[in-house]
């Protein structure tokens, strides 16, 4: 479900926030929820057998939708690399990480897709929601791009090669109704906002590959602001530890619950050490 950011008058959403806090209920039922933390290279192959292993093992540990990093089929090791394996979200990368979610029979979150763009500069930066039967069920392409001087560390601007998307993207799935972000979008809580209070979502996803620098300096706290405004669920899976000799992710996958609180963690200590590993949580499914 795609609706245009143009059109979703802030105010409204914002002023039915009142009203609207704090009156979902628990519903009987859990479900299992995992996020996968790793570190991408610029090795196609090996990080699809990296995810492989992992939907498996989630799936048999009973997980039903399970979150990977942004980047999680790639991270680029020079200028233009992504630009030149970018494909469309039918693609043959994408239909193996399709067959992966039918064989398996377990949803899929693939944050951060490297999707050809309409012109061969430009990508978009595509989070793809696929279902337990292998299919596409939705993607959102990331709004606020990551033009950034990060102190002490280096000059991003992904818009130089990403057409941002402007469409806000929710999908009803067996865990509640899913919000679908990417990373640096964290930092934009009116996102969050309209997500949650005009789009009822329940469960707000936000796969990731931060920077070290802004991880440990921002990370934690943005993302259990953004669950305490909304009452959301937050599944923040990450990219860790380093990609290559120029490239460094900051991990600390997160899964926060509607009262702010962490209930699992990969922490990015452990990131340098394990950096190919699951977690999971049961989610009440919520009625609201
Ligand atoms: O290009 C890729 O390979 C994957 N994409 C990314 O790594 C993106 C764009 S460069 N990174 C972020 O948004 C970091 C945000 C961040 O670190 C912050 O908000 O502090």
């Amino acid at each position: 479900m795609a609706l245009s950011l143009a059109r979703t008058p802030i105010h409204r959403s914002l002023s039915s926030f009142r009203s609207r806090a704090f009156k979902c209920s628990m519903a009987a039922s859990s479900i299992r929820v995992g996020a996968v933390q790793m570190t991408s290279t610029n090795d196609i192959e090996a990080n699809f057998n990296t995810c492989s292993r992992l939907v498996k093992e989630a799936s048999t540990a009973g997980v039903k939708l399970l979150c990977f990093p942004e980047a999680f089929a790639f991270v680029s090791y020079r200028d233009g690399e992504s630009l030149e394996i970018a494909e469309p979200i039918d693609g043959p990368i994408m239909q193996r990480y399709c067959s992966l979610a039918r064989e398996s029979n377990i949803w899929l979150s693939l944050g951060g897709f490297q999707e050809r763009g309409s012109d061969d500069k430009h990508l978009h930066n595509t989070h793809v929601l696929v279902d337990d039967t292998g299919s596409i069920k939705s993607f959102y392409r990331k709004i606020h791009l990551f033009d950034v001087d990060v102190p002490g560390n280096m000059v991003y601007k992904e818009s130089n090669f990403t057409t941002p998307g402007d469409d806000i993207v929710v999908e009803d799935s067996p865990v509640g109704r899913l919000g679908l972000t990417v990373c640096y979008d964290i930092r934009f809580p009116e996102l969050y906002q309209l997500l949650r209070f005009q789009h009822n979502a329940q469960v707000l996803l936000v796969p990731a590959a931060f920077t070290r620098v802004t991880g440990e300096a921002h990370w934690e706290i943005l993302l259990r602001a953004r669950a305490i405004e909304t009452q959301c669920y937050v599944v923040a899976a990450a990219q860790a530890g380093k990609h290559n000799e120029r490239r460094e992710s900051y991990g600390d996958s997160l899964i926060i619950d509607p009262w702010g609180r962490i209930i699992a963690r990969l922490p990015a200590s452990k990131a340098r050490h394990l950096a190919k590993s699951f977690m999971f949580v049961k989610f009440h499914a919520r009625a609201c």
